[in-house]
């Protein structure tokens, strides 16, 4: 179906809707595809933080391993140490190594420091708890038993405690292996430097199968930690550094983390928090638990956020700009079209009137003529058709010239036409004759018209050259009746009806045709 569009309103709804819901749409989709690219970015970004911090954490316990390594080759060589060890001397091994223990443990949070016997017996435990003699079964002791090499690694302690350990193999000058020194570091301290580095909050968590709950419950009791049992179904928190241990991280996000290996998310007084999780082994390579990775990436979401609304409102002003634009546009190109068919109408208008009178020409009546035929053998209604001449014109023309004469047709044409309906059609047939035709009128109608005009030139005074004339008419009838009545045969019955006005006397109406 095809919309008629009439007024500018009209143009303006029919251009500028599709318009406006076009950019609507096209903002839309790049909005979108922008969230869509941004989200993308700051996953990328996570991971690679993700990355870093692991690599970080793999370097940093390769680090402290290599530390520990060097300052245990110090300690093998020490003499004195060394004595007091073979004579088995307790007191005296503990009073040389506890200085040592002091220093190791402000300079570099060393938190373990053993001496154990070749039978892997417990010797001496430096650091508290004051424990001996029960036999170590741990992967590092194990493995530099076998090699007789240093070995290192993660080991979980039997109190849930999560400890970097190297062990170095202890032999005295002719090569004969005298025991083992062990030093270890908590990972909570290695955690935290990399919370500090970082500002990821890390988690380390064991599956339950691996500690015992009343031993890990003393343990954190004496490092004076919080603890909870029951605070995830298979984890522990066995690696929880202060620092990074941030009570606003909700439970059901840790506990989502423990659970699955997706990212989980969470939004916090209006922070985005987000938690990956990696897998913790030990040092033997057994998996032990996983590791929680708490970031916070409400920066980076701000700053894509406070992009994208930059983004939809430059697109939205810039929709609104072409709006407003378009808006002119077809206003201007509407006016513009307007006037030229304006133009053009009247241009069409000119071309069909008589340039003298105005009435319609002749070649305009005949085609006008020929449609009400048309229309009344479709509606089977009537038409009347005046024929009118002014009586003795000839003389005012040679009396007064051609230009007066000019004058009196003009005054004519406007009675007539004033004489007439709207829809009536005036036509100037030629020289100082006119035609009206009447559409849907019968004989009295047209006989009551024809006469409105005869008695309106009748009486109408005509100044011309300063004097007032008095003209008549003479006019003849004739009734379009349905289907059956050609132009020809029309103008044919009222011409001879005006001729027989003219030939009766004239100032006459006469009608061959009957109502
Ligand atoms: N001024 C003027 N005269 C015109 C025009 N067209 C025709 N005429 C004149 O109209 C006159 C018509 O005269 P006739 O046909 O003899 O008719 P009449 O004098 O009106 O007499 P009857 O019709 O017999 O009453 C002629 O003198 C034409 O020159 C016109 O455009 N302007």
């Amino acid at each position: 179906m095809v919309t008629k569009l009439n007024s500018l309103a009209d143009y303006k709804r029919a251009l500028l809707l599709p318009l406006a819901a076009g950019l609507l749409t096209l903002l839309l989709v790049v909005g979108v595809a922008e969230f869509l690219r941004e989200r993308r970015a700051i996953d990328e970004q996570r991971s690679i933080a993700v990355e870093g911090v692991k690599s970080a954490l793999k370097l940093a316990i390769d680090r402290d391993s290599d530390k520990l390594s060097g300052l245990l080759e110090l300690l093998t060589r020490n003499a004195d140490l060394q004595q007091a060890f073979v004579r088995r001397d307790f007191d005296e091994l503990r009073a040389v190594a506890q200085p040592y223990y002091a220093v190791l443990r402000a300079r570099h949070n060393i938190t373990h420091f053993y001496f154990i016997a070749p039978d892997r017996r417990m010797f001496l435990r430096v650091q508290a708890p004051e424990r001996r003699g029960d036999e170590i079964n741990r992967y590092t002791l194990s493995e530099a038993e076998r090699t007789g090499k240093p070995s290192a690694g993660l080991e979980l302690g039997p109190m849930g405690i999560f400890t970097l350990r190297v062990v170095h193999p202890w032999t005295d000058t002719s090569g004969q292996r005298i025991g083992y020194i062990e030093l270890g570091i908590e990972i909570d301290r290695t955690l935290e430097q990399l919370h500090s580095l970082t500002g990821v909050s890390l988690y380390s968590l064991v599956e339950k199968k691996h500690v015992q709950r009343e031993r890990w419950e003393a343990g954190m009791r004496m490092i004076g930690r919080n603890h909870d049992w029951d605070r995830f179904p298979d984890h522990v928190v066995v690696g929880r550094p202060e620092g990074s241990d941030r009570t606003d991280v909700p439970h059901r996000l840790l506990l989502a983390a423990t659970s699955s290996t997706e990212v989980a998310r969470a939004r916090v007084a209006a922070r985005s928090l987000v938690v990956e999780t990696t897998p913790l082994s030990d040092a033997s390579g057994r998996s032990v638990g996983r590791m929680l990775l708490v970031m916070d990436v409400s920066a980076s979401e701000d700053r894509y956020d406070r992009a994208i609304a930059l983004l939809v409102g430059a697109g939205l002003l810039i929709g609104l700009g072409t709006l407003l634009i378009a808006d002119r546009v077809i206003t201007h190109v509407y006016l513009r079209l307007n006037e030229t068919r304006q133009e053009r109408d009247d241009y069409l208008e000119r071309a069909e009137r008589d340039a003298l009178t105005g009435l319609l020409r002749q070649d305009v009546f005949m085609r006008a003529l020929h449609n009400e035929l048309q229309r009344i053998r479709h509606d089977d209604s009537t038409s009347g058709l005046l024929m009118i001449d002014i009586d003795f014109f000839k003389r005012v023309n040679d009396t007064y010239g051609h230009r007066s004469g000019d004058h009196v047709l003009q005054s004519v044409a406007r009675l007539i036409r004033d004489c007439v309906r709207p829809q009536d059609l005036v036509a100037r047939y030629g020289g100082e004759e006119f035609t009206v035709i009447l559409p849907g009128a019968g004989h009295d109608t047209a006989w009551a018209v024809a006469e409105r005009i005869r008695s309106s030139v009748e009486q109408f005074p005509f100044l011309v050259d300063g004097t007032t004339l008095k003209l008549t008419l003479s006019i003849g009838i004739s009734i379009a009746h349905g289907g059956g009545t050609t132009t020809e045969a029309l103008i044919r019955t009222a011409d001879r009806a005006l001729y027989d006005a003219k030939n009766s006397g004239r100032n006459r109406i006469i009608s061959h045709a009957r109502s």
